[in-house]
């Protein structure tokens, strides 16, 4: 295939993720359900809270009775509930979650109460309210929708599905995921390198990044760059709904990722971006595998695995918005005019706003560690001056979409 151009960013995602669909639904536990995105809305079981509660300690009284002195009848507590119904003159010691006797229709707060024996009252510092009470179904009813289908199951999303009365719940499968280290440089052993060496390190952090929306990942090399070897990479990872590479993606005598691709049997769908870093980006197909071709240069491959990896990755998990979210933040930092690529800068956020992090070369680990967002720059962007509003990628955790 001929290059051409690079193409543009958003171009190059929308043709990136047309060839993935989210994978059939699975039933998982609730429980385990974090990460994973529903598969169909969810609809609430029950009710929730099942009665009217009490959201205080303190003392149940009728709504028809709020002066008081009254006489301690009993307790309502949390999970043990008062089983007769309250009579005027008469108020019931509760607790926070309790179910409200019948018949009551205030709370005492218990520091607004004075209480001697079985005898309570005002102390003056407040009166009985409805306001204390949590009405039955005011968070949800059984037959509402408590999620759409294609959300992310986060921590609250977890809780509001067991609160829903769902032990199980419907989510799209995850994809499995190949991830392929190339390069005669790339050491397995961090601690010991010749000088001719270097750790790979691209591998491991795809996975990490990953690591949330796959079922499984498979890791592979570091390979040698000569096509057999790559050959042989690519046919272990043959089983993988996607496969990355890092390395091997530019124009040198040893960047054979895409001579090994054709010769493996792959469809070169498109390669080079206009982005910096990470021009060299490549996309292929073979069947309905999908194989990304990052740059070698680490802070390049991050970004590139940040911007098509997980969004691909997300789509395929069921994600109804699967391409990363700018957050505008004001800049502390003048930034230069950008060129004819869109340009992602490391910035740090310091006091609400973002600070641009000087270094910008494509292997600098270091800069990107210390990174809190990208700081994205359209192509041929003006400059800009202190103050400016530009768009960040957050990056910690890898990211939100
Ligand atoms: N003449 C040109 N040279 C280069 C161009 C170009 O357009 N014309 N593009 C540059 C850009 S941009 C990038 S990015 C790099 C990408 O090159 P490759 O994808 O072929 O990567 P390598 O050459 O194999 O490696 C680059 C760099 O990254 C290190 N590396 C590779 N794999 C790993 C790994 N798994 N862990 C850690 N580090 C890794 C490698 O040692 C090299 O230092 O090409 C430019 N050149
Ligand atoms: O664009 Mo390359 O990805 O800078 O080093």
């Amino acid at each position: 295939m001929s290059a051409g151009p690079p193409i543009p960013l958003e171009e190059a995602q929308t043709r990136l993720c047309a060839f993935a669909s989210p994978l059939p639904a699975v039933s998982v536990e609730t429980g385990n359900a974090a990460g994973y995105y529903l598969a169909e809305d969810l609809i609430a079981r029950r009710t929730q809270p099942g009665s009217d509660l009490s959201a205080m300690d303190g003392y149940a009284v009728r709504a028809d009775d709020l002066a008081g002195p009254w006489t301690v009848v009993g307790e309502s507590a949390a999970g043990h509930p008062f089983g007769k119904a309250l009579k005027a003159g008469e108020a019931v010691r509760i607790s926070t979650g309790a179910i409200m006797p019948q018949g009551a229709g205030a709370v005492l707060l218990q520091e607004n109460a004075a209480r001697h024996g079985n005898t309570v009252s005002c102390n003056g510092e407040g009166e009985p309210g409805a306001e204390h009470i949590r009405r039955k179904g005011f968070d949800f009813s059984e037959g509402d929708l408590l999620l759409q289908a294609r959300t992310c199951v986060g921590p609250a999303q977890l809780a509001l599905a067991l609160a829903g009365g769902n032990a199980t719940l419907p989510v799209h499968g995850r994809p499995s995921l190949a991830v392929i280290d190339s390069g005669d440089e790339l050491s397995t052993d961090p601690a010991n390198c010749d000088a001719h060496q270097i750790p790979a390190s691209n591998g491991a952090a795809i996975a990490a990044m990953a690591a949330s929306l796959v079922s499984q990942i498979h890791r592979i090399g570091p390979v040698r760059d000569r096509i057999e070897a790559l050959l042989e990479s690519l046919q272990a990872a043959s089983d993988a709904d996607v496969i990355v590479t890092s390395g091997g993606a530019s124009v040198g005598d040893h960047d054979l990722v895409r001579p090994a691709l054709e010769k493996w049997g792959a469809t070169i769908e498109f390669w080079r971006v206009a982005i910096k870093p990470g021009k060299p980006l490549l996309v292929a197909t073979r069947g309905k595998q999908i194989v990304l071709g990052l740059p070698g240069n680490p802070v390049s491959s991050f970004v590139t695995a940040y911007f098509f990896l997980l969004p691909l990755l997300r789509k395929m998990a069921g994600a109804r918005h699967f391409l990363p979210l700018p957050m505008p933040m004001a800049c502390n930092t003048p930034l230069p005019a950008g060129g004819p690529r869109a340009e992602f800068l490391r910035g740090r956020i310091v006091g609400g706003a973002v600070e641009l992090i000087e270094e910008r070369d494509s292997s600098a680990l270091r800069a990107l560690a210390g990174a809190d967002v990208l700081i994205g720059r359209d192509i041929d962007a003006p400059s800009s001056k202190v103050g400016d509003v530009v768009p960040t990628y957050r990056i910690q955790n890898g990211g939100i979409a």
